[in-house]
């Protein structure tokens, strides 16, 4: 009987078909550089959907201390998203021109994972469900992310059973509808802001779900100036106006009460 090899670096990673998986169409030397972004980009997104689900039991088992810890990772892994930016702007409009017709009408408007993103945030817009393949699992793993609670949900149902006093509309929705901002969702967090000792775990959840939607911001932010160095105005391969369209975007917010209470603090 031979021995069970040695674990290797290489068999640990995956490397072989990890670093086998890079198909440029075009001969342009900058589509590698445009595979391999995206490609990461696609891996931090799978983190970061891991996070997530995480955050959500742990809400969900008021582990509020807990969660701290997985929130942190998330916004810190959108910020090396939005760093890589810089990277993919060495690429010039010249250079993109050169091998953007072997895209055809793909676009990042088609990553499911970004739109799980959003649905596990709370930004629940079904029209995007079209975008994937009818029986394929991205899609079943997308409408699966449509129809649970989101993150902004899940603290919802926290506070209020920390005893706070929360409209039905926020705690038994249809919750793969676009949620809408209640007032007294706004009057309940802003408590717990104008007395953050009292509150300290609610008040720690909250201000980790701020960084999150700020980095996402951020993060569409370079995406569209990025996108207008590159392309200018030309429409998009995935069928939108382009920058206007995603310059549309920007204002997105998951936890729109956590923006809004700041006013009346
Ligand atoms: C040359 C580089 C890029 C250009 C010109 C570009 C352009 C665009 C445009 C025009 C859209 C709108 C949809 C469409 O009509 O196609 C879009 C959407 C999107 N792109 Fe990019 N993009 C670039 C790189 C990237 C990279 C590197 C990422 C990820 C790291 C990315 C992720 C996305 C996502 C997630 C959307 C959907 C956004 C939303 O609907 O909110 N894009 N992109
Ligand atoms: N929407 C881009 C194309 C693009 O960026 C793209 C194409 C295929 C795979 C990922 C992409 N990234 C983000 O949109 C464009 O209009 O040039």
């Amino acid at each position: 009987m031979s021995e069970a090899r040695a674990m290797t670096y290489g068999d640990y990673l995956s490397l072989e078909p990890i670093l086998s998986a890079q198909h440029p169409i075009s001969e342009q030397h900058d589509e590698l550089l445009f595979i391999v972004i995206h490609q990461t980009k696609e891996l931090w997104l799978k983190q970061i959907l891991r996070e997530i689900e995480l955050s959500s039991e742990l809400i969900r088992a008021d582990s509020l201390i807990q969660v701290h810890k997985s929130l942190s990772r998330v916004s810190r892994i959108q910020a090396v998203m939005t760093l890589s930016w810089d990277v993919l702007a060495t690429m010039t409009p010249s250079d993109y021109s050169s091998f953007r017709d072997v895209l055809g009408s793909s676009s990042g408007f088609q990553s499911w994972q970004f739109r799980t993103f959003e649905y596990r945030l709370g930004l629940k817009d079904g029209s995007h469900v079209r975008f994937q393949q009818e029986g394929s699992a991205a899609r079943e793993a997308l409408v699966a992310a449509l129809r649970s609670p989101s993150l902004w949900d899940e603290a919802n149902a926290a506070l209020a059973r920390a005893g706070f006093d929360l409209p039905l509309e926020a705690l038994a929705r249809d919750w793969s509808e676009p949620y809408r901002p209640h007032e007294k969702v706004e009057e309940a967090w802003a408590e717990v802001y104008r007395e953050p000792e009292r509150w300290w775990p609610l008040y720690q959840l909250a201000e980790k779900l701020v960084d999150i939607d700020d980095s996402l911001a951020t993060w569409r932010h370079k995406h569209v100036v990025t996108v207008e160095r590159i392309i200018g105005a030309k429409r998009g391969t995935g069928g939108t106006a382009g920058v206007a369209y995603l310059q549309s975007t920007i204002g997105k917010r998951a936890f729109p009460e956590l923006w809004s209470l700041r006013t009346r603090i």
